[in-house]
């Protein structure tokens, strides 16, 4: 298992020498908002609104880093199979099978999912299955989130019988679903008001290593919690990097797979370029994966597209919802982004051929209407 920590903007060589706490606040912050007497571990009252026995703990300079709400939060404790409660709500393609490798592991876990049917397979190899997800945040330590897309969960984590109901100080909460950083940060809030600490952990790497248990973590948000649930990550991962305050991850995420979206489009095109010239795309597909720009993925997903066959991995839908979030990223920092902008343009056009919940390849058959719509419109002129 890789383990990176390198707060976001800070270079690997420059960590080292870096101890004050001013100096690695979060980026776009010119100085922290927390009081004076918290820098100097003064203690200070806790002021979460929700009730709970009231710990000994005074705030210090590591409160300080990440500019947190003045609450109290009991200790966390590292997650360890056999020990630790575990939840999971979310059970699709990727909860599912990152549910499996946390029971094989030996770990308790409580399951919830909208549709409860999907649990089914979990519940006969161990899992117990809870009303709500208020339900199994109370049931368990940590809590584990694999939901599609921002409005999921955000709804999942603040509805009235949602995850931040069920927490408590010493409790952890981590989204792994792949969502915008303003997402994450709020659903951060609710998470601490409660008195528990909150991880952001989108993932890299698809249903393949989600079942082999090979996912790269991208983490941002508590690094006590990054800590403590160390043991759960790394039976579901190889890699994990903790990239310093809540928006970091989610951003990362949004980056690699703004890059692959793209990347997708273009070798979707590329092959149907290549059998409109008369070349066949499995010799494409070998020409590729000897030189420069041979990728996993092509080599994965080139015979089935050859094949037009998409049995979804990574829906599609997810796809373009990833690059919808990173082209209002791009505006926001005002990056110009036309590349990912034409990409999305296919997912879109695909989704609208009712091709969302296949595998994010069937984007082959967004480029393959288009290039019947040219051939017709050249027969009519
Ligand atoms: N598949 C992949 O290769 C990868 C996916 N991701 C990301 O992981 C997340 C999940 O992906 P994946 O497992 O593939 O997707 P799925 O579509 O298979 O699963 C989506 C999950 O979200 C739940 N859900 C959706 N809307 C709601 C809602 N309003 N309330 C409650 N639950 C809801 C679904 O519940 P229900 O079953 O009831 O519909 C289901 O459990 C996405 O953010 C995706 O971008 C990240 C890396 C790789
Ligand atoms: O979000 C999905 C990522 C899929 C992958 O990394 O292969």
């Amino acid at each position: 298992m890789t383990l990176a920590i390198r707060p976001q903007g800070v270079a690997p060589a420059a960590l080292a020498s870096r101890t004050a706490p001013s100096s690695i606040l979060p980026r776009g912050k010119s100085s922290c908002d927390m009081t004076r007497s918290l820098h100097n571990s003064v203690p200070t009252p806790c002021t979460s609104a929700i009730p709970h026995v009231p710990c000994r703990r005074t705030f210090n300079a590591l409160d300080c880093r990440s500019c947190r709400p003045l609450i109290c939060r009991a200790t966390i404790t590292e997650a360890a199979p056999g020990k630790t409660v575990l939840g999971f709500v979310g059970i699709g393609i990727m909860g599912l099978a990152m549910t499996r490798n946390l029971l094989k592991a030996g770990f308790e876990v409580v399951v919830w999912n909208r549709n409860s049917e999907k649990c089914k397979p979990l519940e006969q190899e161990g899992a117990r299955v809870a009303a709500s997800p208020r339900e199994v945040a109370a049931a368990a330590t940590y809590t584990f989130a694999m939901l599609s897309d921002p409005e999921a969960a955000l709804d999942v984590a603040l509805r009235g019988d949602g995850v931040v109901a069920g927490l408590a100080p010493g409790k952890g909460y981590i989204d792994v679903s792949t969502v915008d950083a303003e997402t994450s940060r709020n659903i951060a809030a609710a998470v601490r008001a409660a008195g528990a600490t909150f991880l952001e952990a989108p993932v890299s790497g698809s249903k393949g290593p989600a079942e082999q248990g090979k996912l790269i973590f991208l983490t941002a948000g508590d690094q006590e919690l990054f800590t403590a649930v160390a043991a759960p990550l790394d039976v579901m991962g190889k890699a994990k990097f903790y990239l310093g305050t809540e928006g970091a991850g989610a951003n990362m995420k949004l980056v690699v797979n703004m890059v692959m979206g793209a990347m997708m489009t273009s070798f979707a095109e590329g092959l149907a370029l290549a059998d409109k010239v008369g070349l066949r795309q499995q010799d494409v597909i070998e020409v590729v994966g000897l030189g420069a720009i041979a990728a996993p993925m092509f080599a994965l997903k080139g015979p089935t597209m050859a094949a037009r066959t998409y049995n979804p991995a990574f829906p599609l839908k997810h796809q373009q919802k990833d690059l919808r979030l990173a082209l209002a990223l791009g505006d926001e920092v005002e990056q110009p982004l036309p590349m990912a902008a034409a990409a999305n343009a296919l997912y879109i056009a695909a989704r609208r051929q009712g091709l969302g919940d296949m595998d994010f390849s069937a984007v082959m058959e967004a480029v393959a209407v288009q290039q019947q719509a040219a051939v017709n419109e050249k027969g009519q002129q």
